[in-house]
């Protein structure tokens, strides 16, 4: 009788309905198997990052890194984006549903959001009183990665990570807010858009059932300001990247990641990534 529109008793049926698709995968289930995904693959716990907070690069060392050639210092930060990339690799890889996605599209989703997903676990390292990124076993400031010739680029860079870090988000927080920026069904090329879009309400339900739960439903609109800030990031770091490619072609072709390459500096296909079946 329940499913029975005819009396026009829609909301009914649709509260059962929706009752019955809670009880497939309960929202609380999503959760945490986002947020173990992310405390498993999230490259430096932040207990971690706490305890190293105040062990700042001596004037030596930063003098070191500001005299590195430009095309040194653009490898090493390549590097280090690169090994915080294949970190986000298996964090996409966990979170439920997008293993079921055609291969295509998690290639499409990795190649637009996981340079976004780096920069939101970035501020987990970044330390707010004295506006330091963790770098290579320390904190570093912005002066730091001057040899890099993109002073826009990283002061962007770490303007978003003062922001975010003045949301003050939990761990859960953060691990919901990174799997909703990277399952982000208007990304361009996707096949199966509307299969995304059912794996991205999923993740948007545990993060707004988080949020209220934690009694911060206003988070919501200001998490997806965020992401447009995220947006207009990674398009400076591509433009960026053109420009040092055209002064350094050599460095970025035989000296750069390759998985680096594929993700922010080519069309090519993205073999490494390692999502095969
Ligand atoms: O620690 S980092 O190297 C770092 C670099 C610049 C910065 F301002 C703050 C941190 C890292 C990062 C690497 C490249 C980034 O953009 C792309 C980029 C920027 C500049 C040069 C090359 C590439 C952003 C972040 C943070 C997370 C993983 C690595």
């Amino acid at each position: 009788a329940y499913l029975d529109c005819s009396q026009g008793r829609p909301q009914t049926t649709t509260l059962l309905l929706l009752t019955f698709i809670a009880a497939c995968c309960p929202i609380e289930e999503v959760c945490a198997s986002i947020v173990r995904s992310h405390r498993e693959t999230s490259q430096y716990r932040v207990e971690e990052l706490q305890a190293l907070r105040w062990k700042l690069f001596s004037r030596e060392e930063i003098h070191a890194y500001q005299s590195k050639s430009m095309d040194e210092m653009w490898q090493h930060c390549a590097l280090r984006l690169t090994d915080a990339v294949q970190y986000v690799v298996e964090f996409a890889k966990r979170i439920p549903g997008f293993r079921q996605l055609c291969q295509n599209d998690q290639i499409v989703l990795l190649k637009n959001g996981s340079m976004e997903v780096v920069l939101v676990r970035m501020t987990r390292a970044f330390n707010t009183e004295n506006s330091t990124v963790f770098f290579d076993g320390k904190f570093a400031g912005t002066e730091l990665f001057k040899a890099l010739a993109c002073s826009d680029l990283i002061a962007a860079v770490f303007d978003f990570a003062h922001s975010l870090c003045a949301l003050r988000l939990t761990e859960q927080q953060v691990a919901l807010f990174s799997a909703l920026v990277l399952i982000n069904s208007d990304r361009p090329c996707l096949e199966e858009r509307g299969r995304v879009e059912r794996v991205k309400k999923e993740v948007e339900l545990a993060l707004s059932h988080t949020l209220h739960r934690d009694n911060q439903e206003g988070l919501m609109n200001k998490l997806y300001q965020k992401v447009a800030i995220l947006k207009s990031l990674c398009s400076l770091h591509i433009e960026k990247l053109r420009w040092f490619r055209q002064l350094y072609p050599l460095t970025v072709h035989s000296l750069f990641p390759p998985l680096y390459k594929e993700l922010f500096a080519s069309d090519t296909d993205l073999p490494l990534l390692g999502i095969h079946h």
